[in-house]
């Protein structure tokens, strides 16, 4: 595996991470990143086939020398059984779990007003419920005694997210979780944050809205979830950290059109003011 991790190389010797959407993009990222550290990664999401290519690809990439492993199993978060499953089958094939990446999720674009109940609930099952899913049969059934470190991977839905707006509801909702339970779960050793990416390069998310350009896609995030779930960031719980170059600061893909639904003006000179501002003709 070609050294690139910014971190001490064993750093996360014989640790043990699940990463949901760990075959593909940003959680493939972060799954190369944890295993060149030592960890033991388990990828799951629901198409078996590309899990398993994935994995075998980072195979191909462990030295022999690195005590690293990575697991594909099959998991669709939106089901709670299948969750449980998971859970229990990491548990038997290495004993612990260290780290939790919520990173499984997606959505479509659609105006809000042509989404349909259905879609909605998908967007919010996959990105909400799923995620809470996996914190809680992993809380349940090991990090409530031993400690352990959960980052969720959300979105840059500070300013609303127009044309996705179930996903900003979905995002904006983990944000609140984390928050929620760093505070219920900081008495067992457990600490959990968010990272929200701006627009990152990925395969699917090229598929996905390509209209878009390439040039949207263009940052990585692996390193900031190894960052959080280091000791570096023993102290650093219910946070979310923006990876996004400040996209957040300064950037909508949104403008409001032109339009001439203004609100009235109040009685007065300022209704003067506005039909003078509003006048083509105006000199203002
Ligand atoms: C506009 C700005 C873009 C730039 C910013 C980008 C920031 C974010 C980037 C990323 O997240 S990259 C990740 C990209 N990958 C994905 O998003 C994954 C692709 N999406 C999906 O898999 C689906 O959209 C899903 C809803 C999340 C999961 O669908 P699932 O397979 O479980 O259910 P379906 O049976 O397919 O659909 C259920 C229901 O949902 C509605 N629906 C699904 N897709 C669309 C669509 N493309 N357009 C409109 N509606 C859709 C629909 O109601 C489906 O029901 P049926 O009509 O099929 O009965
Ligand atoms: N790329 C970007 O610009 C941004 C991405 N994000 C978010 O980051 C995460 C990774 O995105 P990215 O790598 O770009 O996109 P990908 O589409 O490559 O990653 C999404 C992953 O989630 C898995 N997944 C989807 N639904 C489920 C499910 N129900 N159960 C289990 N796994 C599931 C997919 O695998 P499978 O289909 O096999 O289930 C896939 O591996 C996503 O949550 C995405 O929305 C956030 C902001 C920006």
């Amino acid at each position: 595996m070609a050294a690139s991790s910014v971190f001490r190389p064993g750093l996360f010797n014989h640790k043990v991470a699940i990463v949901t959407g760990g075959g593909t993009g940003i959680g493939k990222a972060i799954s190369e990143e944890l295993l060149e550290l030592g960890c033991n990664v388990v990828i799951s999401s629901r198409k078996v086939e590309r899990l398993e290519a994935a994995a075998e690809e980072m195979r191909q990439k462990i030295p022999a020398s690195s005590p690293a492993r990575v697991t594909p199993l099959q998991c669709n978060i939106r089901n709670e059984d299948e969750v449980k499953d998971l859970v229990s089958s990491v548990l038997k094939r290495y004993g612990r779990i260290d780290f939790l990446v919520n990173n499984g999720g997606g959505q479509f674009s659609s105006p809000a007003e042509h989404m349909s109940s259905k879609g909605w609930k998908a967007v919010i099952d996959t990105n909400l419920t799923g995620t809470f899913h996996c914190c809680q049969q992993v809380y349940a059934a090991w990090m409530k005694q031993h400690g352990g470190v959960i980052v969720n991977i959300i979105a840059d839905m500070w300013k609303g997210f127009p044309g996705m707006a179930h996903t900003g509801a979905a995002r904006a909702a983990v944000d609140n979780l984390t928050k929620s339970l760093a505070i219920e779960w900081a008495a067992s050793g457990v600490r959990v944050n968010s990272v929200a990416p701006g627009t990152i390069f990925s395969k699917t998310a090229m598929e996905n809205y390509k209209d878009l350009g390439p040039s949207l896609f263009k940052m990585s995030i692996s390193s900031a979830v190894c960052f959080l779930l280091s000791p570096g960031a023993s102290y650093i719980s219910g946070d979310t950290l923006r990876v996004d170059a400040g996209q957040s600061l300064y950037h909508s893909m949104w403008e409001i059109p032109n339009h001439s639904a203004w609100p009235e003006a109040p009685e007065g000179e300022n209704q003067e003011a506005l039909k003078e501002l509003l006048n083509p003709k105006s000199k203002l």
